[in-house]
């Protein structure tokens, strides 16, 4: 069995700087928090400080402090914790996966995609529960090969095997890295001992902030060795031969930093890294089932991650001006021959579009029709999900359309997420609080700590109209970049008036919350919701506590809002119109929604629910943008729905209806009993249905689910359903 275990150095500062090495202990460790979730943390504690059987010392070198004073201690934790262990895992080893299939994708081009129709781990953005897959890319060039990224740790020894029956792996010449993260290190470690002895290192090609953390990550003995380090800059090319001139473009963002994106101008691909990803896991790995298949995979991946650095996204896509290989050509700026040649084209992309050619066939046939700057896709091959083909241009526009929207709503309130994540547990609490914020129309404005200046923050403070902060406890304490943080805030003398949250992932101490909590109840702020602490990784229902928070904090921001324009006045905020009046006689029935995800489950009250199909029998349900349960019904969900009876709504109603802090059970003092698939329903409903959401279909404030229902059971034929009358459509 591989076996590991850890030596620690105290850096200066306080926290710890712990490489991994290789130890016989008869154990394997599955990353520190393993090693301090088995032992305790005192055990770490005592073993790292101690130095018995791990050897603890001070770091003098000067180089690592002035590292650490630039880019926060963070990364650099990060970075030495890392190697072929899981450091932000929860505590029992990552089941190994397996499933890593082949695709081809051009006659040199093909995709390892490492597939998992389970979640890898809980994070937001796995809301659809249609698995996920990690992909990588290999390119045959007719001089040299280059692989595409590395996939998670979980399919570390999968893809290593499926690349050695792949091709020659003294063939991979060029390693490009779009995204790196400490869960990503133990492929490239697998790899490198994959190699055969003897052979030229393999050359990586990868973003600033990525060479940091691998260098940081990567046993140092591996460099020269194994592996080359270039950093790249935008518009750099690498030549593979052939016409495989791999073109790099920087799409950094707060939770990537290290972001990349790559375009080989043979095959007109583009390898889009995270953008145009979805965390779905389909049969053939193409998109070809159409638009409405991957529809809302793409548009969750994208509400859950780029919705709150709408900014950025923008920078990302005006740095991708892509053209889909066939697609309406643009007339603008054409006359004369110009014209017939753009009408040509026209034709031309529609026919080839409708044939569904191989992609390299089709590149062949299309290169010549197409002009300027574009940036023409072939496809678009993310490292998630399905390669894009079909739907290049749908895609590329609801992109376009989704950032304008959520800048639009940056402009009008913004809440500000500062945090710093070593592992990944405390960005993936911001991303669950960020998708609370955007979820009910507020922008976000997110901010990683270890890669924003001073001057950065207090602008953003400045802006925003309520802020949270996030930390996690490294050492005893939050990390520089974040007591730097805080110190901005704190020096704002009008921050105070804003709303605020705290929050952070902790492994036995947790003390950073606490500090943060402190500093600003000392410092007069108010707060929001109370304080979140998640112990390491967070469930699922510590992610939907988080959600709720920070729906709680912008419906918070936007009552402030709202009150300051009624203070000013304008018609336009007076009583319900005649048309809100006449829009209130419609009517619908009440029930109780209750559903469940892990850990987590929630309820509303719903009266805005409707027959929709005899046969299946279907049903729509209106489920505003901001509820909490809204999370719960994504598309692939079962929920369960209570109809309640005249004359015994009302205890019912009360209870659902009263506010709720963020994770408090909402059915509690209510008679529930479980129907055979485990989902709640009310003990005194007249009758209850198991349904299915099919699809989610967005309409203004709300999303409409249309669910088949899957079982039900009518328990009082006497009693009549209680129905909801209304003095105006502006209300419920
Ligand atoms: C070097 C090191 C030092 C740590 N020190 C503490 C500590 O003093 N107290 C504590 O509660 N947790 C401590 N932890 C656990 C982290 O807080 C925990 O792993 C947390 O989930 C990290 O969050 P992040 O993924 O956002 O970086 C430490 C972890 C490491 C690796």
């Amino acid at each position: 069995m591989e076996t590991r275990a850890v030596l620690g150095e105290v850096l200066s500062g306080g926290s710890l700087r712990v490489p991994l090495q290789e130890q016989s202990t008869g154990v394997r460790l599955v990353g520190i928090e393993a090693l301090v979730a088995r032992n305790g943390g005192s055990v770490l504690k005592q073993r790292v400080f101690s130095g018995l059987p791990l050897v603890a010392r001070p770091v003098q070198d000067k180089k690592a402090q002035d590292a650490r004073r630039r880019h926060g201690h963070l990364n650099i934790v990060a970075n030495a914790i890392s190697t072929s262990t899981a450091p932000g895992s929860a505590p029992a080893a990552p089941k190994e996966e397996t499933d890593v299939r082949v695709q081809r994708i051009t006659d040199d081009t093909c995709s390892l995609r490492s597939c998992s129709l389970e979640r890898l781990k809980f994070e937001i953005e796995y809301g659809l529960k249609r698995g996920t897959t990690d992909n990588s890319y290999l390119i045959k060039g007719e001089n040299h090969t280059a692989l595409i990224d590395v996939p998670d740790q979980a399919f570390s020894k999968g893809f290593v095997e499926t690349l050695k029956s792949t091709i020659d792996l003294k063939d991979i010449k060029y390693l490009v890295i779009g995204h790196i993260s400490p869960k990503r290190m133990e492929s490239l470690t697998t790899l490198a001992e994959a190699l055969p002895e003897g052979g030229s290192p393999i050359e990586i090609f990868c973003s600033n902030p990525a060479a940091q953390q691998l260098r940081g990550a990567l046993p140092s003995e591996y460099l020269g060795k194994y592996y080359n380090i270039n950093v790249v800059k935008s518009d750099e090319c690498l030549d593979l031969g052939g016409g495989h001139k791999l073109q790099f473009l920087l799409t950094p963002t707060p939770r990537w930093p290290d972001g990349m994106c790559i375009y080989d101008p043979a095959n007109q691909l583009l390898f889009s890294n995270k953008l145009f990803s979805a965390h779905v896991c389909g049969e053939s790995g193409l998109d070809d089932e159409g638009w409405e298949e991957y529809a809302e995979d793409w548009r969750f991946f994208f509400d859950c991650m780029l919705s709150p650095v709408p900014k950025q996204a923008k920078a990302a896509l005006e740095k991708l001006p892509i053209v889909a290989q066939f697609s309406v050509p643009s007339y603008s700026g054409r006359q004369g021959l110009a014209v017939l040649k753009a009408d040509v084209q026209y034709v031309l992309s529609s026919v080839l579009s409708a044939l569904k050619l191989p992609i390299d066939k089709a590149a062949f046939l299309s290169s010549g029709i197409t002009q300027g700057e574009d940036l023409v896709c072939a496809a678009i091959c993310p490292l998630h999900g399905p390669v894009v083909r079909s739907s290049v241009t749908e895609l590329v526009r609801e992109y376009r359309v989704w950032t304008e929207k959520k800048l639009k709503e940056v402009e009008e309130a913004t809440i500000a997420v500062i945090y710093a994540s070593a592992y990944g547990n405390t960005a993936a609490l911001a991303q669950a609080i960020s998708r609370g914020i955007t979820k009910a129309g507020v922008g976000v404005e997110s901010v990683n700590a270890e890669i924003c200046s001073s001057e950065e923050i207090t602008s953003i403070i400045k802006a925003c109209n309520g802020f949270v902060v996030g930390s996690p406890t490294l050492g005893g304490h939050m990390p520089t970049p974040m007591k730097d943080a805080m110190g901005v805030i704190l020096n704002d003398s009008d921050a105070r008036s804003k709303p605020c949250g705290v929050f952070g992932s902790f492994g036995w101490s947790g003390e950073a919350v606490d500090e943060m909590e402190q500093l600003l109840k000392d410092g007069g702020f108010s707060f929001a919701f109370p304080a979140l602490r998640c112990k390491f990784k967070p469930t699922e229902s510590t992610l939907q506590t988080c959600e709720e928070s920070g729906t709680d904090l912008a419906q918070e921001v936007k009552k402030a809002i709202l009150k300051q324009k009624r203070s000013t006045g304008g018609a336009q905020y007076a009583a319900a119109s005649n048309v809100e009046q006449a829009v209130g006689r419609v009517v619908g029935s009440l029930c109780v929604l209750t559903a469940k995800a892990g850990d987590a489950e929630s309820a509303m009250l719903a009266s805005w629910v409707s027959q929709a199909s005899f046969v299946p029998p279907g049903l729509t349900i209106a489920v505003a943008k901001d509820r909490a349960v809204e999370g719960l019904v994504l598309t692939g969900s079962k929920f369960a729905l209570s109809v309640l009876g005249q004359g015994k709504s009302g205890p019912v109603a009360k209870q659902l209806l009263k506010p709720f802090k963020p994770g408090e059970s909402r059915l509690d003092g209510l008679q529930i009993k479980q129907t055979d698939s485990g989902l709640n329903v009310l003990s005194d409903a007249i009758a209850w249905l198991e349904c299915s959401v099919k699809s989610r279909i967005e309409t203004g404030d709300h999303w409409v689910l249309y669910a088949t229902v899957d079982s039900g059971k009518l328990e009082d034929a006497q009693t009549l359903t209680a129905v909801h009358q209304r003095k105006t459509g502006a209300r419920y």
